[in-house]
């Protein structure tokens, strides 16, 4: 189902069953402001190629808006859309006081150097600029963007408002960044796991899992899962999966993904199909990589009886209902996600902070030396 389709439904129902006002339902399901862009750069051969940028401002009655930019081939505004809507669910209940909004620009970041990710991140920057706002919008990290990102992001803003660290978050500790930004929506996926299994009077200890994406998410979720003596029985990237029913040894997979980059060559398990993954024998399913998938058409074959959803919309309505027939209890995105905006929040409170009070210092001493 469209991402933004499947987001819309599970909103309307959402509404249905709080009994919102119909218009304020309508209203909320229209975005603030829609942004799409062309970014045209050389690449490093001298020969030009032209990306489209997206940045979805959904809604900033609680705050200033707050979302990851992702670059992926399959970035669309539909799927930027319903993004943009997640987060402003996401942060309400979190209960941080930010609107929501997502961004990105259809593009493989695999297929790019780094100086031309950095000139692409400093066009779309230069497009978009005075449409975000350390007040109004605020980005961060999502698939295919990393805290290096957010520093180009963040020079490039600067050079037109002044120095704004707060502009941006998950971005690196020598620029304002936070300490525990990368691994915080892995934690906090750990964490709600924690609390789920426990009102089923389980614990991780007790539960084999499979975890599909082994990127920021995916991979600070195995490694807490590993060091709290979980048993991870299958892992994938977007290069396969692998399967190991004994368990596998995830410091040597991380070491090898990080070597490597190629998780399905991993020597400690036997390779699978990706997709596999998602019907594969175990407790508790990780999904953290893609939106939608799970859908009609491998909800039925799920065996876990556990899903966590670590991947914003991972799972489809239809799916939904399949898996919730069957009994499979479904841990939410906008809550099992939300420790790296709940995260960021407080990175961008304390260098907005330490902006006000260094600004402050300085106007103190200045005001010292006319006297
Ligand atoms: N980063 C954050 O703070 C937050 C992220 N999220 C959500 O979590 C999800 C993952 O984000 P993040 O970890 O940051 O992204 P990354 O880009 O760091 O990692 C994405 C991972 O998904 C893998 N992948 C891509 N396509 C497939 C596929 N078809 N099958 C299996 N694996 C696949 C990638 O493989 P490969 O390594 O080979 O590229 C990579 O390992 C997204 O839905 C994102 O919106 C939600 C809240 C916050
Ligand atoms: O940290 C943030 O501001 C946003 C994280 C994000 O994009 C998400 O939670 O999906």
């Amino acid at each position: 189902m469209n991402a933004l389709a499947a987001t819309n439904r599970n909103f309307r129902n959402a509404a249905r069953i709080l009994g919102l006002d119909s218009k304020i339902e309508k209203s909320l399901m229209i975005p603030f402001r829609e942004i799409k862009v062309e970014c045209t750069i050389p690449k490093d051969d001298g020969t030009l190629v032209s990306y489209v940028g997206f940045r979805v401002q959904h809604d900033n009655a609680r705050g200033p808006m707050k979302g990851g930019i992702r670059y992926h081939p399959e970035v669309e505004p539909d799927e930027v859309n319903a993004l943009a809507q997640l987060m402003t669910w996401k942060t309400a209940v979190a209960d941080i006081p930010y609107g929501g909004a997502k961004g990105g620009i259809g593009c493989n970041p695999k297929d790019l150097t780094t100086s031309e990710l950095e000139r692409l991140t400093r066009v779309f920057t230069q497009k978009i600029h005075d449409l975000i706002g350390v007040h109004t919008d605020v980005p961060a990290p999502d698939m295919g963007t990393s805290a290096q990102t957010m520093a180009w992001i963040l020079d490039e803003y600067s050079k037109f408002h002044g120095h704004s660290p707060a502009i941006v978050t998950g971005k690196p500790l020598d620029l304002g960044g936070s300490l525990g930004r990368e691994a915080a929506t892995g934690r906090g996926v750990v964490y709600a796991t924690e609390v789920l299994l426990a009102e089923h009077g389980k614990s991780v200890q007790d539960m084999s899992f499979a975890i599909q994406g082994f990127g920021n998410v995916g991979s600070w979720v195995a490694k807490l899962l590993h060091k709290r003596g979980a048993k991870i029985v299958a892992a994938s990237d977007v290069t396969g999966a692998i399967k190991n029913p004994n368990g596998i040894d995830i410091p040597a997979l991380l070491k090898h993904k990080e070597e490597t980059g190629i998780l399905s060559s991993f020597s400690g398990g036997s390779a699978m199909d990706a997709n596999e993954l998602l019907v594969h024998e175990c407790d508790v399913l990780i999904p953290c990589a893609l939106g939608g998938v799970l859908n009609r058409e491998n909800a039925s074959g799920v065996k876990a009886k556990f899903i966590v959803e670590a991947a914003n919309h991972p799972t489809d309505p239809e799916a939904d209902e399949i898996l919730s027939n069957k009994g499979v209890v479904i841990l939410p995105d906008i809550y099992a996600n939300a420790g790296g905006v709940t995260v960021s929040y407080f990175e961008w409170v304390q260098v907005s902070a330490t902006r006000k009070r260094s600004l402050s210092f300085r106007l103190r001493s200045k005001v010292k030396m006319v006297s």
